[in-house]
């Protein structure tokens, strides 16, 4: 934490930053649980995009897997989805209250270079809110408008331990992240630096 303490703010209605949320034993928990989750079968990959391209981010799901633009039970090499633990939900709960009910963990890490583009996430069923945590690098959350992809935005830092919420009427506002820090985040246990990011999403499906 830096000299001048960052507070709780509501970015847009139903978007919540809450600096500081997890602490250091609880990050490196989480960036162990995501250790074991890279491994294959169904670990780490880049997604790739209906135009070809292919994500700088890579990616890990549990619950349900995500390819755009959908969910389903297996990866695209036909491996099975892991399974969505107990404890991440009750974690969820802590974040966005006690009837929350994730079944959706997408986890994304960020090597120096890598971003993601203004989106939404839209392919839930749900419209409970999405709980995102980050760990490792500080970066730039871009946080916009339910329209289109311009502005108005706000540019959040989000550093490692952070918890951002949205819902309600954000639920469906795009958002992306502009750049990482590299070197910036705190000991926890990610080798190799990086930026990891987690959300917890319901379905909406059974
Ligand atoms: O990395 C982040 O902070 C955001 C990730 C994100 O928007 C997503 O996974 O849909
Ligand atoms: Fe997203």
């Amino acid at each position: 934490m830096g000299l001048f303490p960052r507070e709780r703010a509501e970015i847009a209605p139903g978007a919540v930053h809450v600096p500081d949320w997890l602490g250091l034993d609880e990050q490196r928990r989480l960036v162990e649980a995501c250790r074991e989750w890279s491994r294959p079968p169904a670990g780490l990959r880049a997604t790739r995009m209906p135009n070809g391209s292919v994500m700088s981010v890579r990616s890990v799901c549990l619950g349900w897997h995500w390819t755009p633009y959908r969910y389903s039970r297996s990866t695209e090499d036909g491996s099975p989805v892991k399974p969505f633990p107990d404890w991440l939900g009750e974690l969820g709960r802590r974040a966005a209250g006690a009837d929350y009910r994730p079944d959706i963990a997408l986890v994304n890490y960020y090597d120096a270079g890598a971003r993601m583009g203004m989106h939404r996430d839209a392919d839930e069923r749900s419209p409970e809110p999405v709980v995102s945590l980050s760990l490792g690098d500080a970066c730039v959350f871009r946080f916009g408008n339910t329209d289109d992809r311009g502005r108005p935005w706000t540019d959040v830092e989000l550093r490692s331990g952070d918890l951002f919420v949205f819902g309600g009427p954000s639920r469906l506002a795009y958002h992306g992240v502009t750049r990482t820090f590299p070197g910036t985040g705190p000991e926890i246990g990610l080798r190799g630096g990086g930026r990891l990011n987690i959300t917890l999403r319901v379905s909406g499906m059974d």
